[in-house]
């Protein structure tokens, strides 16, 4: 996997194969005319239409006269960005938050091209609005904000409509859908239909760092009622007014629009996103030897925790064999259950949930905890005991890595930070991975201050790194799926792969562990800046469809058949997953009847 690494960033004039393809954009034919078009976010190109253009679609007379550049239209839309910061000087930083999201969602809503083209260029400052934090407030606030819909609502009261129901997307090509049933919307709980947020944002992410074509994406609301008392009481609430179904009746509904994507478009990536763990858990079992999906809480979250436990290993100077070594303290049980213990490496893991330490004596222990609850033989740590709490276990296990998936907020205390500072590692490594910020188990500050400055920070939303005492920077990770999932679907779309196995999500996970040299990591850098996501996109996009070919699940995609895939190396891999890339760039427009 190293070679991996130095051939791709030894690689980088891929990036000019995609500017040089880009800058000459192929035509693009539309079947409409006039205010139909500027109404389309898909063909508006606002003041940017070419005179020729404006005469040829019947636009002329629509516009105001003058022409602009895309550039002057980039430079005016971040001007205004920009000065929403004087704007909104004072105000509580949850209103800053929503106001560059509705100067986004705006110019998501009028042109697709820009949109996407200020996204990829700012994806660092503009991630962090469409996605984790400030989408988790876009969907708390969703039925004061929705101007007009997104993506497509199916509910319990659609059943047996569905097949017909998914023709009325008005795409013809589908290659990636984000279903949700906004059961567990990020840490802040059952959200209802308000959760459709998620899937919008997780697929902005996908067209930023994947390259999928926003034509060609589907965001899902599975709307089966909430048991949120609060929305149920709400008048202005826009999904079913009704409690959540529950056991075959929500089976029946989340099958139903399987086979509904299935029909229309059988290639298409089906990502499970923010389903509470139970069906999270059940639904992943059910389909993923059927369609080609994959549930990102579960197998993305798993494949990013990994990729920091290799870092944190490295970071102690240790070869990566000596993860088993590791001891690692998981506090919010739920996503470790819905691994394999089979996948992960033979680690030494205690696991907390809610009710503290998870042994065997757990009465109703969950089968898939059995492997990680702990005994009480001879090599056990002497003093714990089921149930034992979050602080005695730091303090009597000292571990390597303390993990936290529990979506609460502030739980790792100065306390337990302060017992992470005698941890048996060199390098203790705190990951807070809840979302969203305000979910996050610790915050970076705490951590160098009390855990010690050679302390190794990853947060699931985004923080800003730490001056330490001594002038040095305390770095901050981002361990998102964010770094995964895009890759993971990319792979699996280019591949034609027929569903995704353990492999492919192996292959990604230990691509982005190998993705960092090893100066990044001394220094406590474990994931790469997001501002390199569509280069690590690529990586593991190739590294995805490498396992599927090896492991015989590819099929090929669109003219590139298993064959070609077959004889391809691993550099015309990489190549071809670059060259699949979509760029935001206006193309002639030529009209058809
Ligand atoms: N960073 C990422 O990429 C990423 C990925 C997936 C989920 N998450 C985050 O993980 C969090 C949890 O998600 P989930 O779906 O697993 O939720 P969940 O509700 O299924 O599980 C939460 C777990 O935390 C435990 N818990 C609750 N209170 C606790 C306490 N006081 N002490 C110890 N354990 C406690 C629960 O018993 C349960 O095991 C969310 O905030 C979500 O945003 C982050
Ligand atoms: O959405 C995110 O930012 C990560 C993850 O999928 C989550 O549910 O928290
Ligand atoms: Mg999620």
């Amino acid at each position: 996997m190293w070679n991996l690494r130095h051939l791709v960033r030894a690689t980088c004039h891929l990036r000019q194969i995609r500017r040089l393809s880009a800058a000459i954009p192929g035509p693009c034919i539309v079947h409409k005319r006039g205010t139909d078009i500027l109404h389309d976010p898909w063909f508006n190109k606002d003041t940017a239409f070419p005179l020729t253009e404006r005469d040829r679609l019947g636009l002329r007379g629509l516009l105001p006269p003058r022409v602009m550049s895309f550039e002057q239209q980039y430079e005016r839309f971040m001007n205004s960005y920009r000065s929403l910061k004087h704007n909104t000087q004072g105000e509580p930083e949850s209103v800053v938050s929503l106001a560059k999201w509705r100067i986004l969602n705006r110019l998501h809503d009028r042109n697709e091209t820009l949109y996407y083209r200020v996204l990829i260029d700012n994806i660092k400052d503009f991630a962090p609005i469409i996605y984790t934090p400030t989408v988790g407030l876009v969907c708390q606030n969703y039925g004061g904000l929705f101007r007009r819909p997104r993506g497509m609502y199916f509910s319990a009261k659609d059943k047996g409509e569905m097949m017909s129901m998914i023709y009325n997307w008005p795409a013809q090509h589908v290659d990636l859908v984000v279903v949700t049933d906004g059961s567990r919307i990020l840490g802040l709980g059952d959200l209802g239909v308000q959760g459709i947020g998620i899937p919008i944002g997780k697929l902005d992410i996908y067209v930023a760092a994947a390259g999928i074509n926003p034509q060609r994406v589907l965001p899902v609301m599975l709307d089966v009622g909430t048991n949120n008392q609060k929305l149920l009481e709400d008048k202005l609430y826009l999904g079913l007014r009704q409690p959540r179904l529950e056991g075959d009746e929500y089976l029946e509904i989340v099958d139903e629009f399987m086979e509904a994507v299935n029909a229309r478009w059988p290639k298409a990536v089906v990502q499970f996103e923010d389903f509470q763990m139970k069906w999270a858990f059940e639904t992943l079992q059910r389909y993923r030897q059927k369609f080609c999906m994959f549930n990102d809480d579960i197998q993305g979250t798993a494949g990013v925790a990994l990729a920091g436990l290799f870092g944190a290993v490295r970071a102690q100077g240790l070869p990566l064999k000596d993860i088993v070594k590791q001891k690692i303290v998981v506090v919010g049980a739920g996503r470790m259950l819905g691994t394999d213990p089979a996948t992960e490496p033979n680690c030494q893991f205690w696991l907390l949930d809610k009710d503290g330490l998870i042994t065997k004596e757990r009465k109703n222990l969950d089968p898939t905890a059995v492997p990680f609850a702990r005994g009480f033989g001879p090599e056990e740590i002497q003093g714990l005991r089921e149930g034992s709490s979050l602080l005695e276990v730091v303090k009597k296990v000292k571990p390597h890595v303390l993990l936290g998936l529990s979506g609460v907020g502030g739980i790792f205390t100065e306390d337990v930070l302060r017992a992470m500072k005698d941890s048996d590692s060199p390098r203790p490594a705190v990951f807070a991975m809840s979302n969203p910020t305000t979910n996050a188990e610790c915050t970076p500050g705490d951590v160098f201050k009390y855990a010690g400055e050679h302390a190794i920070f990853a947060s699931g939303s985004p923080f800003n790194d730490v001056l330490l005492e001594d002038g040095k920077m305390g770095f901050v990770n981002q361990a998102n799926n964010m770094y995964l999932f895009p890759g993971i679907g990319l792979g699996a779309l280019l591949s034609g792969a027929r569903h995704i196995s353990d492999g492919m999500l192996q292959a990604a996970a230990e691509c982005l562990a190998s993705y960092m040299t090893d100066e990044e990591i001394k220094k406590g850098i474990l994931f790469p800046s997001i501002s390199s996501i569509r280069n690590i996109t690529t990586q593991v996009g190739a590294a995805v469809i490498n396992a599927a070919i090896s492991e015989e699940l590819a099929e090929g995609h669109g003219d590139v058949g298993l064959k070609e895939l077959d004889h391809m190396s691993e550099r015309e891999i990489i190549e071809y997953v670059a060259r699949n890339m979509w760029y935001p760039i206006y193309s002639p427009l030529v009209h058809e009847k």
